[in-house]
């Protein structure tokens, strides 16, 4: 039987899967049972966000499944009003209650605005306290991102930024690698744009080895060492997307990947004056 999954190593020892569930846009009232469901299919690592307003469901599903906790790998993320040093501690506190936990496996610097060294300044004392087991960031640039290594006493163990095959940032990873910083994937399927789940390169190769395009494009990510936490509301999809251990891409199927990408992002740009605005002016309380 092919493995269910594989474990990263951070950069300070702690291991991580390398296949997750993401519960961004799953409704609050529906994360319970998909979060249940998730753990059921074989998830262990979850990750969610006090901005995705549904950490409670998630610790719901987390207390009910009856999986020992030491099993369990678990991130959240500070959303952009929650930065500066008192507010970040109370936040992370805040968190660990709705999910009913007494230590988070990964806590993230959501966006790369406010007063994110302050934060980190708060997640580097809960990490040293072990209330944390890695403290990380999410859709930081390069820029900020080493500028925050260069400043500060711990460097995040994991970056969690926007990557799948149009907008691959393959030097991106290359620069993190460089600086010990785990690459996760957030919106690996592009959430289905580009037609993204019709792909004719993506559809043929995964015609070739009897897979869909979801199992080619988190195997395409996963065999080039980049986390992934695919989201689905479907017990048939969760099962689908954790069944890609069973199989490789060759090399040139990697380089036909390679060729799709666009070097821009489908979502959203940090560097966008009118986006940041945007971002920041999502409160979150
Ligand atoms: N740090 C950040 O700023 C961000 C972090 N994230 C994290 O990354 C996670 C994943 O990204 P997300 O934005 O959810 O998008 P994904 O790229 O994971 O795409 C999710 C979409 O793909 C569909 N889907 C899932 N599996 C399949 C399949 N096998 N076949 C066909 N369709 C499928 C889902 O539909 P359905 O549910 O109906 O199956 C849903 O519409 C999030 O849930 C969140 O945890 C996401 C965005 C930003
Ligand atoms: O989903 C996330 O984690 C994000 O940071 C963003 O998608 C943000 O929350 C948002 O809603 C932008 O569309």
């Amino acid at each position: 039987m092919a493995p269910q999954n594989r474990l990263i190593t951070l950069n300070n020892g702690v291991q991580m899967p390398i296949l997750g569930f993401g519960v961004f846009q799953v409704p609050e009232d529906q994360t319970e049972q998909v979060v249940t469901d998730a753990l059921a299919a074989g998830y262990r690592s979850i990750d969610t966000a006090a901005s995705y307003g549904n950490e409670e469901a998630v610790g719901r599903a987390i207390k009910g499944s009856g999986i020992p906790r030491e099993e369990l790998f678990i991130t959240t993320k500070m959303w952009i009003q929650h930065t500066g040093e008192d507010t970040a501690k109370r936040e992370f506190d805040n968190s660990l209650r709705r999910l009913g936990l007494d230590y988070l496996d990964l806590y993230l610097i959501h966006q790369p605005l406010g007063d994110y060294y302050s934060s980190w300044r708060a997640m580097q004392k809960l990490y040293g306290e072990s209330l944390i087991k890695a403290i990380g960031v999410s859709n930081f640039y390069p820029d900020r991102l080493v500028d925050l290594i260069r400043h500060n006493d711990v460097t995040p163990a994991v970056n969690q930024i926007e990557t799948h095959p149009f907008f691959q940032r393959q030097a991106d990873q290359q620069l993190m690698r460089e600086h010990g910083v785990q690459i996760e994937s957030w919106g690996p399927f592009a959430e289905g744009r580009n037609d993204l789940f019709t792909n004719p390169v993506l559809a043929e190769i995964g015609s070739a080895h009897g897979k869909s395009v979801a199992q080619v494009v988190l195997r395409w990510l996963t065999q080039r060492d980049v986390v992934v936490i695919p989201k689905s509301v479907r017990p048939d999809r969760m099962a689908e997307n954790l069944d890609i251990f069973d199989f490789d891409l060759t090399d040139d199927e990697m380089t036909r990947v390679a060729a799709l990408d666009t070097g821009a992002t489908v979502f959203f740009d940090h560097h966008d004056p009118a986006m940041v605005e945007w971002l920041g002016g999502r409160r979150v309380d």
